[in-house]
């Protein structure tokens, strides 16, 4: 496994703010910064809290995944891709159970708002696969497809690929799979991270910090580890500590 820096272990880091209001997702951030980690925004603190909450977060440094797992008809979803690149994040995803065209137009969304010089730059796009709480169990016989789960991520990462998007979510399971099928600079952000001695909760398909960075991952989203410890700092430091050991 290569070595990593604190630094580079850190920017891999995508810290999830699950929080119910701006004041508590800022609190938290206030907690975690300078230390060159990545801030998620995903459903609860967007729909409390709204773009602002979006535009605080980069006026204190922090590089922003925004994610809101976009599905819909191609044409709401390439004007849901014009407003997030106005926003100005770094990072964007869009489901890819809606297929080529819908992933596609929100690849075309981001370049229009980039080519009216509406938007600060052009964000990363990348699609959901399988969600990391979905059990080899759940896929077959709720969901009905059939076959192994990261065959379907698989599966989902190449049609990404085929609609101009940059990389995928998927477990960190997944990802030697994924750069095989669509190339090493396919993009990988992986949720699913527990470090050894944390509850895996509704997560199904898990590995640890160490686990993940020696499986490839370029991206690591973690939530509950680090948000729910009591010292939030110091659960991050573990985790990097967990990630730069030899
Ligand atoms: O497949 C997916 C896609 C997104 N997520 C999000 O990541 C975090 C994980 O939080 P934990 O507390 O570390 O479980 C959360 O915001 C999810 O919405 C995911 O888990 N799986």
């Amino acid at each position: 496994m290569a070595i990593l820096s604190r630094e580079e272990a850190a920017s891999k880091i995508m810290v999830a703010l699950d929080k119910p209001d701006a004041a508590a997702a800022l609190t938290l951030a206030d907690q975690l910064q300078g230390s060159g980690c990545w801030m998620k925004v995903g459903m609860e603190l967007f729909y409390s809290a709204g773009p602002s909450v979006v535009r605080e977060l980069k006026s204190r440094g922090f590089k922003i995944f925004l994610d809101l797992k976009m599905h819909d008809i191609p044409n709401t979803v390439r004007g849901g891709a014009r407003s997030i690149t106005r926003l100005g994040v770094d990072l964007f995803n869009v489901h890819g159970a809606g297929g080529i065209a819908m992933m596609n137009a929100a690849a075309e969304g981001v370049r229009e708002a980039v080519k009216a010089g509406d938007a600060p730059q052009a964000p990363i796009v990348i699609a959901v696969t399988q969600l990391t709480s979905t059990s080899q169990t759940v896929l077959n016989d709720e969901i009905g497809i059939a076959g192994q789960v990261e065959d379907a991520v698989v599966r989902y990462a190449k049609l990404a690929r085929e609609a101009g998007l940059q990389g995928v979510v998927a477990s960190p399971l997944e990802v030697a799979a994924i750069k095989a099928a669509c190339g090493t600079g396919f993009i990988t952000v992986t949720p699913g991270i527990r470090p050894i001695g944390s509850e895996a909760g509704d997560q199904s398909r898990i590995t640890t910090p160490r686990e993940a960075v020696a499986g490839g991952t370029d991206y690591m989203v973690i939530g509950r580890p680090i948000t729910a410890d009591i010292s939030p700092a110091e659960a991050l430091n573990n985790i990097l500590k967990e990630m730069t050991e030899q």
